[in-house]
């Protein structure tokens, strides 16, 4: 952690470490994976040499390392970057790496957790770079520290460093059942928790009982936190995700269909039932794979 937090404020130190270290490649925002066992994807871990051949054999002239961002630090304490080659021909990169570029929605869930973490943050990254060009109070360009943690207005040296929207996601029960909800966005048959943005000014707590209340008409109580995660989709999310309770007494829907095309109570065994569904369409899924790359 320490490491990591040297090579953010020491620019020298950052480019001595993106010489030694590993990148992972983007094209467009959209990760450069290898297809590992079947049906299952890993990230690519590129060395800077090998990353500047891929430039030359594209074209390019190797400048663009430059603009590699850090993005963590390996258990071998090697330091990790990530850079969007998307000036280059996408087929001739990925023919190079042996890798291909793969959309992260598709590839999120089919990348070993602590993977998908760093793809998914490096994503986060870049696309926070691209859109912070200029400065939103000055209008004039801003400049990247090395190692990308923040960009400083030319003009005013106002810093600003990459943004989260904090979300919370809820598992409402009523003590026999919980609530899942879906959008008409989602996949055909796909429920999850309650979740939404973080108002201005919001609690936790707060935020959860303005979400359920507005999405369903109910009003929550025992609002308990469990755990957090980054939520790449659509852009950077901090999910906060909390388990509450209403009395069965109260637990009458008022679905605001203009947030939700469907909100239900499920009881465990119906819960149950859909995730031994979804276990069995996984593995078909990953049978079919193995059958198509034989
Ligand atoms: N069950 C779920 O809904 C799940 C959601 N997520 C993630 O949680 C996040 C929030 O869920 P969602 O239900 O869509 O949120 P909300 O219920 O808050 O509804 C989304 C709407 O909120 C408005 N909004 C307010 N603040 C923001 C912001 N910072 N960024 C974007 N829109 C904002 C937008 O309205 P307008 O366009 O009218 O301005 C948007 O259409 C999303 O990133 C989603 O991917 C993850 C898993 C499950
Ligand atoms: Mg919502």
């Amino acid at each position: 952690m320490r490491y990591l937090n040297m090579l953010k404020e020491n620019d020298a130190a950052c480019v001595s470490a993106l010489q030694n270290g590993h990148i992972f490649l983007f094209h467009h925002l959209i990760p450069l994976l290898q297809r590992s066992d079947p049906g299952t994807f890993r990230s690519v871990a590129l060395s800077y040499s090998e990353v500047q051949s891929v430039l030359h054999r594209s074209g390019s002239d190797g400048s663009l390392l430059k603009e590699s961002i850090l993005i963590g630090c390996s258990e071998q304490n090697q330091a990790q970057f990530c850079l969007d080659v998307g000036e280059l021909d996408p087929a001739a990169v990925a023919k190079e790496c042996k890798g291909t570029f793969i959309d992260l929605r598709k590839a999120f869930f089919l990348l070993a957790g602590a993977e998908a973490h760093l793809v998914a943050k490096a994503q986060a990254l870049l696309r926070w770079h691209q859109i912070n060009r200029f400065s939103g109070a000055t209008g004039q360009l801003t400049h990247r520290n090395q190692a990308g943690s923040q960009r400083v207005c030319s003009s005013s040296s106002i810093v600003y460093y990459p943004k989260m929207s904090p979300v919370v996601i809820v598992l409402v029960s009523d003590g026999k059942r919980c609530l899942l909800g879906r959008q008409s966005s989602f996949p055909i048959g796909l429920y999850s928790a309650l979740a939404g943005f973080c108002d201005m000014g919001e609690t936790l707590e707060e935020a959860v009982s303005r979400e359920v209340a507005e999405e369903v008409g109910l009003e929550v109580q025992n609002i308990i936190y469990s755990s957090s995660q980054h939520w790449p989709f659509p852009h950077s999310s901090f999910m906060l995700a909390c388990h509450a309770t209403v009395s069965s007494a109260h637990s009458q829907l008022n679905v605001d269909h203009l947030e939700l095309e469907d909100a239900r109570w499920f009881t465990e065994e119906e819960i149950t039932c859909a995730l031994q569904v979804y276990q069995q369409h996984s593995e078909r899924q990953m049978e079919a794979s193995r059958y198509t790359q034989r």
